[in-house]
């Protein structure tokens, strides 16, 4: 077989509102980028931010059938825009994390023999036992994620042996909800995937293993016959939409990083893994021998967007305009927005609250956008400084995500973390990291590190710098955010 020349490398990225592609090339230029979204390109599935919200409030699915379906139109897309797939070398990608899905007896043999000539969505069909499957905006698994921590000796127990305490999105107490009161589904089960080992099922033909730093197999013979592919391009493993931005990022220890995207995430590159009860403890998607560790909230992109609907006409640029506008610190006003039940902490509702910490009703326009957003990166820094993280000089925030592309959102997050951001200049640096995957994966046998396979890839840019007297004015306001938010966990709790 020649080998190949002029090669791509693909990075595919299965997110909360829709399924995104970057091609890069063996320079590591991005070469091609394409996306589906899943409310508008598949309005059949009638998802709203690409999930259902239940009516209980708690319980939030996707349709795994409009995941299948989102990969044919991109893949279908790719081809009528002239994307040459017979260069193809390599394969990889995430999924939002915890999701997960629900393969069911047969469907490993129908993945087997896929038929080139039909679309994968016909094909797949009947081959999930669960169709609604569980995201990680669900938090319906307050019972499940009790009785586990009762098992296993307690919350910090479960911490230190895997990371993290019970949260109730992740997988195994989603797993144990559809065992307890869905028995028929889980019996007809043949194998459980997460959204990133089965969008690696999808490519192999066969079943994944759930993310494993460089494994990698053939890709299937339907996506040879069907888009040309060669058959000598590889599927490597799948990981987490966020280690996936660790690695599109080129994270480096010391760097902390911001991701604005439908959930809003901190994450770090840490050597020392310390498990408490709040954040969690991940693999790292690069490096065996270091760690990520991350906090998640749930109420990122989407409560943005229902604030520049309420007080912006919906227009970011309005929304950009008020910020500027408004001074650093809001004048003693703080906000923390909580529309849904939020991760970090586990509390939920609207508080407004003036220069005395008196509560108040509402706020103008231009004021209550201006605290939403130094809230929410109040609540980021204070949360990742409870985790022991420090702010120190040479820090580098690296922000991504879809907000990320708002540079005044970007200077209030400088200003509240007085610190540089860097930006990258690909918006989804998950799918930028998979397709360096897919690169790395070729040569881990040769025993190269990812720092070395990636090493030409374009750096990150300096975006925004703390506007000066920042730290003044941001240090009372970080205590009083913390109090305040421990009142409001507070008054949660007793209710
Ligand atoms: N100019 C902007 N300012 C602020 N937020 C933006 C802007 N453009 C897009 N967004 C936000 O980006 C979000 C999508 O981010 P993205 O990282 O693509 O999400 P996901 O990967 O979870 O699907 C949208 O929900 C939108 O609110
Ligand atoms: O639950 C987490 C991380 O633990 C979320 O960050 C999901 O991974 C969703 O990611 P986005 O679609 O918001 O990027």
């Amino acid at each position: 077989m020649a080998e190949l020349t002029d090669c791509y490398y693909l990075g595919f990225d299965f997110s909360t509102q829709q399924l995104k592609v970057v091609a890069v090339d063996d320079s590591l230029q991005v070469t091609y980028q394409s996306n589906v979204q899943f409310d508008s390109d598949l309005p059949e599935f009638r998802t709203q931010g690409g999930v259902h919200i239940h009516e209980n409030r708690v319980t939030v699915t996707s349709p795994v059938l409009m995941w299948v379906k989102a990969l044919d139109l991109l893949l279908e897309k790719m081809k009528s825009s002239g994307f040459d797939f017979s260069r193809v070398k390599a394969i990889s990608g995430s999924g939002q994390q915890h999701g997960n899905v629900y393969w069911k007896k047969g469907a490993r043999k129908t993945l087997q023999c896929l038929d080139p000539e039909r679309c994968l969505h016909s094909l797949l069909q009947n081959s999930f036992a669960v169709q609604d499957s569980p995201v990680w905006m669900d938090s319906s698994t307050a019972e499940q994620c009790q009785r586990l921590e009762c098992a296993v000796g307690g919350a910090q127990h479960l911490a230190d042996i895997t990371g993290s305490r019970a949260y109730e999105r992740f997988t195994a107490n989603q797993i144990a909800k559809i065992y307890q009161f869905q028995q028929d589904r889980y019996s007809e089960t043949e194998r459980i995937s997460l959204v990133s080992s089965f969008a690696a099922s999808l490519f192999l033909g066969n079943y994944a293993p759930v993310d494993y730093s460089d494994g990698k197999g053939s890709v299937s013979p339907y996506f040879v016959k069907r888009f040309g592919l060669p058959k000598v391009c590889k599927v490597v493993a799948f990981t987490g939409d966020n280690p996936g931005s660790l690695a599109g990022m080129r994270l480096q220890e010391g760097d902390v990083a911001v991701s604005l995207g439908t959930s809003d995430t901190v994450f770090l590159w840490i050597k020392e893994p310390k498990p408490m009860l709040e954040g969690h403890i991940f693999c790292n998607p690069v490096d065996h021998m270091s760690y990520m560790a991350l906090i998640c909230y749930k109420n990122g992109s989407l409560t943005r967007e229902r604030i520049r609907n309420v007080c912006a006409g919906g227009s970011w640029e309005d929304f950009s305009v008020a910020l500027r506008s408004s001074p650093m610190g809001n004048n003693g006003n703080i906000g923390i927005y909580f529309d849904a039940m939020e991760i970090t902490p586990p509390a939920v509702g609207i508080h407004r609250f003036n220069l005395d910490d008196k509560t108040v009703a509402a706020f103008t326009p231009e004021v209550e956008i201006r605290a939403l957003i130094e809230g929410q990166f109040l609540a980021k820094r204070v949360h990742a400084e409870k985790l022991g993280y420090r702010i120190i000089q040479g820090t580098r925030v690296l922000a991504t995500g879809g907000a990320s592309s708002n540079k005044d959102i970007l200077q209030v997050l400088s200003d509240v973390f007085n610190a540089p951001v860097y930006t990258i200049n690909v918006a989804n640096s998950s799918c930028l990291g998979c397709a360096y995957r897919a690169l790395h994966g070729l040569s881990v046998d040769i025993g190269m590190s990812f720092a070395e396979a990636v090493s030409k890839a374009p750096e990150a840019q300096l975006a925004v710098t703390p506007t000066p007297g920042a730290r003044k004015v941001y240090e009372p306001l970080l205590r009083r955010y913390a109090d305040l938010e421990e009142r409001i966990l507070k008054h949660t709790m007793t209710q």
